[in-house]
């Protein structure tokens, strides 16, 4: 689904790599943590995926397709076929919950009957099934992100990126917010999930990249994360 080849990521003027050589391969249907401490080049991975930036060395590629050879016209296609949750949602604020998700729907072609009938399911799914007409600021931080993720969630993509999804949401609303990524991961689709919550990421036991100043310091089946 994913593979990363000896892909080093140096930004402009940086004096040291965002990534170093690093290579791993994420199958179809895994849910991976990339864990380390800020500025270990979590984010830069994450932008690697969606293409938003391109290695230096190395290749990324992408359900079969290696990113490089991806024309720039193709690109805003691609980018909407990855379901991505930012650290902090970013809703459209005059917008419902329900015009929130079917905006994410609009933009790939779907009708208003695709609508109509899709949107409710995915509230559903997140748990928000009674809250379609409510407005971004009418919801706790936790829904905030519920609707991110069922935004992420709408064309059911094949692999969702999520960037610390937890970090503005207290404890409880953090394992609601991962009940649910798991909930969605059972539907086949591909979870990458950068995050810094060592107790999190340790509860969840599921597949662990580490980093450490952009390289890849362990790759762990079931793995915890003691910072
Ligand atoms: N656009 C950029 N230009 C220059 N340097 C950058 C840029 N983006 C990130 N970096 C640097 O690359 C390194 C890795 O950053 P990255 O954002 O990938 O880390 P991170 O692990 O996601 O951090 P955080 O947990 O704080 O989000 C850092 O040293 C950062 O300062």
């Amino acid at each position: 689904m994913i593979t990363l080849t000896q892909v080093t990521k140096v930004y402009q003027g940086a004096r040291r790599p965002a990534l170093h050589q690093v290579t791993a391969t994420i199958e179809k249907g895994e849910f991976v943590f990339v864990v380390g401490e800020a500025g270990s080049g979590k984010s830069t991975l994450l932008k690697l995926v969606l293409k938003e930036v391109r290695p230096t060395l190395g290749t990324v590629t992408v359900n079969g397709r290696n990113l490089e050879s991806l024309p720039r016209w193709k690109e805003p296609h691609f980018r909407r076929s990855i379901g991505y949750v930012p650290q902090r949602p970013l809703l459209i604020a005059r917008h419902t919950v329900y015009e929130n998700v079917a905006h994410a729907l609009r933009v790939i072609g779907k009708t208003e009957a695709v609508c109509r009938r899709v949107v409710p399911e995915i509230l559903e799914l997140v748990g928000l099934g009674m809250k379609e007409n409510r407005y971004p600021h009418e919801l706790s931080a936790g829904e905030q992100q519920r609707v991110a993720v069922a935004r992420s969630f709408a064309n059911r993509p094949l692999v969702i990126l999520a960037d610390e999804p937890s970090s503005a949401v207290d404890p409880d609303t953090t394992i609601e917010l991962m009940r649910l990524m798991d909930r969605i991961n059972r539907t086949g689709t591909t979870l990458m999930v950068a995050s810094t919550d060592a107790k999190l990421v340790s509860a969840m036991r599921r597949r662990v990249l580490e980093f450490e100043e952009g390289s890849l310091i362990r790759d762990q089946v079931r793995g915890v994360w003691r910072p």
